[in-house]
């Protein structure tokens, strides 16, 4: 039997705390969102996912003085040279929304044909023992995927409705909870981490 092991997620997306409750609560985690300690928001003002994923772990273990996990992930268009990228939570401006994200990726793709509408999903998932740790846990994973011109499937969060998997013959939004966690960015992520962290840290 696992020892528990409590850590802080250092998040404010609902969907994210869902999916990595799924995937920790099983390997023997208690899962605590940031929110139960009151910690904020910080800004994001890194030029890369890896900085971002910091700041928020950093913010979050200095208050909740727990372990602290984050993760900073987005999407990454090829037609649109990489946007939105890091800036894909604030894709169409505050406050943040799905919805309009979305939109706005629709309509920047409104002139490009299939074929060249190919994109990933990055997650870039930090852990840190406490908020000066020396040397945080980092791993990184893609997804890729093709941006459909048309929403479909009601699951996921963020842009999964327009996210499609040739090899699923799906969306993201019309994955099981349990086939998108497998297969994704931020399940491999995590996956990849468990590991390190079994070697790095006992
Ligand atoms: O599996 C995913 N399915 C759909 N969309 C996704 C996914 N993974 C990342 N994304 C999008 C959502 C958001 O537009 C951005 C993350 O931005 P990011 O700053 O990391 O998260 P956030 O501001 O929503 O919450 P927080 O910073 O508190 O963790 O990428
Ligand atoms: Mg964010």
């Amino acid at each position: 039997m696992t020892a528990e092991k409590t850590l802080v997620l250092a998040s404010g997306n609902a969907g994210k705390l869902k999916e990595f409750d799924g995937l920790l609560k099983p390997l023997g985690f208690d899962v605590r969102p940031q929110a139960d300690f009151g910690v904020h928001d910080v800004e994001e003002t890194g030029l890369t996912f890896v900085e971002n994923a910091l700041l928020k772990a950093r913010e979050a273990s200095r208050v909740s003085g727990l372990p602290a996990l984050a993760d900073d992930s987005g999407l990454e268009v090829d037609a649109l040279h990489g946007a939105p990228g890091i800036y894909s939570a604030r894709f169409a401006g505050e406050p943040k929304s799905d919805t309009r994200n979305n939109e706005k990726l629709l309509t920047a793709l409104a002139d490009c044909v299939e074929g060249q509408r190919s994109g990933r999903y990055w997650c870039v998932l930090v852990y840190l023992r406490h908020p000066d740790d020396p040397v945080p846990v980092i791993v990184q994973r893609s997804w890729e995927g093709e941006i459909l011109a048309h929403p479909r499937g009601e699951g996921g969060f963020g842009y999964d409705p327009l996210f499609w998997l040739p090899d699923q013959n799906m969306s993201v939004a019309e994955l099981s909870a349990e086939t998108k966690n497998r297969l994704s960015h931020r399940g491999r992520a995590l996956q990849g981490l468990v590991d390190l962290l079994k070697v790095a840290h006992g």
